[in-house]
């Protein structure tokens, strides 16, 4: 069912227009009109990046890299970033947007290399899933990729960041993938963007284990 589709013979919801705020480089800030079920019009403020591509979906592609090597457990490719707009450092996949006319894939295996170093195989693309859509138009695809870590490209791996960012590699056990996040949180003080930890809790639950950390009604405090 689409959005404008109504239900019981109510009108659906449906995007009437945008007006934009303030246009910055990287992203726009919009007054959105939409109609709401009942058939009123109401406004909603959006968050759009200026730089998605004419005719893609998706703003970019989100990298869950996993490194296999003989004699090795198998590891997760995180990386470590400082973000000013939460003014602290975080745990996030490998990312990055697309390129006009790249493919989802290429642009998945081109964040890889950039920001880890690791040449890696694409395994599978997801659809286009957003990631924030209460604040802004955001997309990504999830793309799963195999490192080959005994291939000699990928011996000493070599990130080649762009101008601007700086990133940290990290390797975490996928056979405990929970636990050594929940470490990791523990001594750095880093926080964990939520795709990560979802990921991880959704291997803790395949594995027939409760994903347990702290007790409930605790308040994280600055
Ligand atoms: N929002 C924002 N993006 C910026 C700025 N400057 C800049 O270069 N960008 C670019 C850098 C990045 O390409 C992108 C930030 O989006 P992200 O989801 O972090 O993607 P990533 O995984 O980092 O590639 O926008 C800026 O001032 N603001």
């Amino acid at each position: 069912m689409m959005a404008s589709d109504g239900v019981n013979g109510t009108p659906g919801c449906r995007f009437i227009k945008e007006e934009t705020v303030y246009q910055g480089e990287w992203l726009s800030l919009g007054v959105t009109t939409y109609q709401d079920p009942q058939g009123q019009h109401r406004t909603w403020e959006t968050v759009r990046r200026t730089t998605r591509c004419d005719g893609y979906k998706t703003d970019g592609a989100t990298v869950v890299a996993v490194l296999k090597r003989a004699l090795h457990y198998d590891q997760l490719i995180l990386v470590q970033q400082f973000r000013p707009a939460i003014n602290a450092f975080t745990l996030e996949f490998p990312a990055g947007l697309c390129d006009a006319g790249e493919s989802v894939e290429d642009c998945a295996i081109r964040e890889l290399r950039e920001e880890t170093g690791y040449t890696g195989q694409v395994i599978s693309v997801s659809p286009t899933t957003c990631m924030d859509p209460g604040l802004s138009n955001s997309t990504t695809c999830l793309v799963t990729a195999q490192i080959d870590g005994d291939d000699i490209v990928n011996i000493r791996p070599k990130p080649h960041p762009e101008e601007g960012e700086f990133l940290k590699v990290l390797y975490f056990p996928m056979n405990e993938l929970l636990t050594r996040i929940n470490d990791f949180t523990k001594k750095e003080a880093v926080t964990v963007d939520s795709r990560v930890y979802m990921y991880a809790m959704a291997l803790q639950l395949s594995k027939g284990k409760d994903p347990v950390q702290r007790s409930p009604g605790r308040i994280d405090k600055k």
